[in-house]
């Protein structure tokens, strides 16, 4: 049995699942020059200040991308590395607009990633669901424009989310997109206090009605707001790697992870972008046990959390916390 319990991946953007090897493998395949040197010049450049100065990188990577291969190779890739590490389920972000503006068709990226969920993920024994998520720091007249062509095409979507750069672009600029999603009965979730202040996560509850927040960190400066989520049980995904690597958390030791779940909040782990900030949702698991010195009651707890928050019927969530259990012995 895996040092770490059986996960229930909730917060992971496959763009960020796109390891070097494969942006190298996939700019020779579409012939496109990277402006790296090599494989180790590429890993140099995983030192990041901030969110922003990671999401230029994110998205100058995503150059790689042309065809839905493209998206499929990169998606089961992921899959594979996802079942190593004892993921069960998993409801995977995808950012469609970093594609569309690059001149990549709507089809070729839903089509690539949707498809290789649904080839790939039952022989792995993994669950799935795809949520588009639509980019703060672009019009939120374009995020409806985007939706709608989402649900014309009949994209097998769960849900929808809210990403990007997060600082002066609160969550309630995007309501109409929400309430279209929410009419088209997909689920709805967004990040909010990552970088950005609590008062985003309360907007995001508010305004948006969303069901889960994206990482929430912030969400400890305003007492109220933590009396808030954990009366409402609101489910908060929590990404320490992704914390450490972008400056939000000086130190693992440090984060805040484990006062939220001593605090009653719904918290779990999750790895944000694996491929760039150190680790998947194992590796985030194995490293806040060691730091914060979690036990396995603790780590069985983040699990059930990700089990409760997570968008399956009954019986999927039945058996997903029976494996949880079944770990924690
Ligand atoms: N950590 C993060 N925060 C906001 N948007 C993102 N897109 C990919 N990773 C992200
Ligand atoms: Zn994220």
């Amino acid at each position: 049995m895996i040092d770490t319990p059986p996960a229930v991946e909730l917060h992971v953007h496959v763009e960020g699942t796109l390891e070097p090897e494969l942006i190298t493998e996939l700019a020779a395949r579409n012939g496109i020059a990277l402006p790296y040197r090599d494989i180790e010049d590429l890993r140099a450049r995983y030192a990041f200040h901030d969110l922003a100065d990671f999401l230029a990188l994110y998205y100058a990577n995503m150059a790689v991308l042309r065809t839905a291969d493209d998206f499929a190779a990169m998606t089961r890739a992921y899959l594979r590395r996802a079942a190593a590490g004892g993921v069960r389920h998993v409801e995977l972000f995808v950012d469609p607009q970093a594609h569309l503006v690059r001149g990549v068709p709507l089809a070729a990226v839903v089509d690539g990633v949707a498809g290789a969920l649904a080839d790939d993920a039952p022989g792995l024994g993994i669950t799935t669901g795809l949520i588009a998520c639509f980019l703060r720091d672009r019009p939120p007249a374009e995020a409806v424009d985007v939706l709608r062509a989402l649900l014309a095409a009949d994209a097998p979507l769960l849900g929808i989310g809210l990403d990007s750069a997060e600082v002066g672009h609160p969550p309630g600029g995007f309501a109409e997109v929400f309430a279209l999603a929410a009419e088209a009965g997909l689920h709805r979730v967004a990040h909010a206090g990552e970088e950005g202040p609590a008062a985003y996560v309360t907007e995001a509850l508010d305004v948006l009605g969303v069901e889960r927040i994206d990482h929430g960190i912030r969400s400890l400066d305003d007492p109220e707001l933590v009396d808030r989520l954990v009366r409402d049980a609101v489910p908060l995904t929590v990404c320490p790697l992704s914390n450490v690597r972008l400056r939000c958390t000086p130190d693992l030791r440090d984060h805040p992870l484990a006062t939220m779940l001593h605090r009653g909040l719904r918290v779990s782990v999750h790895s944000d972008d694996p491929a760039y900030f150190g680790g998947y949702v194992d590796d985030n698991h194995r490293a806040v046990a060691a730091a914060l010195g979690l036990t396995r009651d603790d780590q069985a707890r983040l699990a059930h959390h990700a089990v409760d928050a997570a968008f399956v019927s009954a019986e999927r969530a039945a058996e997903l916390h029976a494996e949880v259990d079944a770990w924690r012995g």
